[in-house]
């Protein structure tokens, strides 16, 4: 039995009544584990078709994509996973994606994305049309989101290191879709996390409700008429939960409830839990709106528990001429729209831009990377983001975006690579987010060969020149994209017979 705060179980007690026994029999029950396919690079049926595990898979009844795995299956060591052909995501955690409704050509925000749980999933309904940002004020946490949605292949995202606050001024009423996957007490943690037991009482209810409240005032900021907010949580608590949007409803008469109709073992939102404070603010009818919002119950499902709320905003979202914008960041026409835009970059882009003011660049990174698409790709560039270099690193940034002037930024799109010393190098997120067909020369091997558990350990091969796949008129010679049954996994350098390791230092098996 699992060592559970005692406030935490008396409180669950009162909650839950006769349900309790049931709710506690759960922590008792084995952990049980998902991953969702990767809709960018395959199908399910795709994916079921070369996978070992596919007789042991079942679905997870509220993702298309989601599938419950056995524990024994480890398929963060097969080659796939290395591929981003799926992400291991807690199995109740794939809902509030799901209720978001993100169609391609949306622009999403998710605010609180580390790890990039959901930012994938939504990545993966965009495909690749439309832009996601993905922000998290923890910048250490911002480096597993970057190499999360580089992993996943995602090619229209912004990744942004910001507080709430900041962003709205950039962003008013911009979003069709946001999503607040909030921190929070993570109640419904405690079984897959012992530790998260442990800190319970440091990550008081009382502290992440005022939080949660901060944050979503400045998320409303940022939704378009007519737009769609689902707020989750991974905890029980009412405070955090069918409180925190009875009290956010009561501050935003523009935002109303969209009843969610449960699937099989979700339940209702417990309007009946709202403090009563909170209640005597709202009108009935909105107080009973909060039974369409949902919670899923580690003792009703599989599952280790979530609640999440969708909220729209009245109105009808205009869409004006005025927002295409250039590169810069200004709107086409706008004197300032070939200006150099001043930005605060953090990590690897940062380093790139201070590096670039002490060495004399000998050509334009962007033309570097247009010369390099030419030469090296297949790939069709006018449905990509415009070029945007940073220093010697450049992005394809995803077009129609306001000017990031003033924030800090992890990635300011599909990081593709760098130019150094006249030359440009491929990046690992070019390789992941390319298709095996895009790139002239590509090399594929299966899962178990020895040679692709070499490669992902960094090792330099020794490899038959007519191993590798080449487009018509291409040399040996050059960058060649290493792929695992037909998905890239990185990039390596053939020359005579030496197949030299490009793959990332972050991204090698240890
Ligand atoms: C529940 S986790 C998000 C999990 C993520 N959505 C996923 O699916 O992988 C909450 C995140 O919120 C971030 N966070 C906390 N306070 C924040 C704030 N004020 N603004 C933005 N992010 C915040 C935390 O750093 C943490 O990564």
């Amino acid at each position: 039995m699992m060592d559970l705060p005692i406030k935490f179980l008396e409180k669950m007690k009162l909650l839950l009544g006769s349900e309790f026994d049931d709710f506690m029999s759960s922590y008792d029950a084995p952990r049980v584990y998902g991953l969702r396919i990767n809709p960018l690079k395959l199908s399910v049926s795709e994916w079921r078709e070369i996978s070992p595990m596919k007789d042991r898979v079942k679905p997870i009844p509220w993702t298309k994509d989601g599938l419950y795995y056995t524990e024994e299956d480890r398929p963060g060591r097969h080659p796939h996973y290395n591929a981003g052909l799926y992400y291991i995501q807690e199995p109740s955690a794939m809902l509030p994606v799901e209720l978001l409704d993100v169609q391609p050509g949306n622009r999403v925000l998710d605010l609180c994305a580390a790890p990039g749980g959901k930012s994938t999933q939504i990545a993966g309904k965009l495909m690749g049309e439309g832009v996601i940002v993905s922000n998290d004020n923890a910048f250490e946490r911002t480096k597993a989101l970057a190499k999360n949605i580089e992993l996943a292949g995602v090619r229209n995202a912004v990744i942004l290191n910001e507080e709430p606050a900041k962003l709205a001024e950039v962003f008013a009423e911009w979003f069709d879709r946001i999503l607040v996957d909030a921190p929070c007490s993570g109640e419904g943690m405690f079984r897959k996390d012992e530790n998260m037991a442990a800190s319970w009482e440091k990550h008081s209810v009382v502290k992440c409700s005022i939080m949660q409240k901060d944050i979503l005032a400045h998320a409303a900021a940022m939704l378009a008429p007519g737009g769609r907010l689902v707020y989750s949580t991974c905890t029980f608590s009412p405070e955090e939960n069918e409180s925190q949007i009875a009290a956010f409803l009561a501050e935003h008469p523009e935002f109303y409830i969209e009843p969610v109709l449960p699937p099989g073992g979700i339940t209702q939102g417990r309007q009946d839990w709202i403090d009563e404070e909170t209640a005597a603010k709202l009108e009935p009818d909105r107080a009973e709106s909060l039974s369409g919002t949902v919670r899923l119950w580690p003792h009703l499902l599989e599952g280790e528990g979530h609640y999440a709320a969708v909220l729209r905003r009245r109105g009808e979202r205009s869409r004006d001429a005025s927002i295409a914008v250039s590169a810069a960041g200004y709107p086409l026409g706008d004197k300032r729209a070939n200006a150099k835009r001043p930005v605060k970059l953090r990590g690897a882009s940062a380093k790139a831009q201070r590096t670039s003011k002490q060495a004399v660049t000998e050509a334009d990174p962007k033309e570097s990377w247009e010369a390099f698409a030419e030469k090296e790709l297949a790939l069709d560039r006018s449905e990509l983001g415009e070029p945007v270099a940073f220093g010697s690193i450049v992005y394809l940034q995803p077009q129609g975006l306001p000017s990031l002037n003033g924030l800090k930024i992890v990635r300011a799109g599909w990081l593709v690579g760098e130019a150094k010393k006249g030359r440009f190098a491929p990046s690992q997120a070019l390789a992941m987010g390319l298709k095996r067909e895009e790139a002239i020369r590509s090399l594929n091997w299966s899962p178990d060969a020895e040679a692709l558990n070499r490669y992902l350990k960094g090792e330099t091969l020794f490899i038959n020149q007519e191993d590798i796949a080449l487009a018509d008129g291409a040399e040996p010679k050059g960058y060649v994209l290493v792929c695992a049954d037909g998905y890239p996994v990185g990039w390596a350098k053939y020359v005579d017979g030496m197949l030299k390791n490009e793959l990332a230092s972050g991204w090698r098996r240890i």
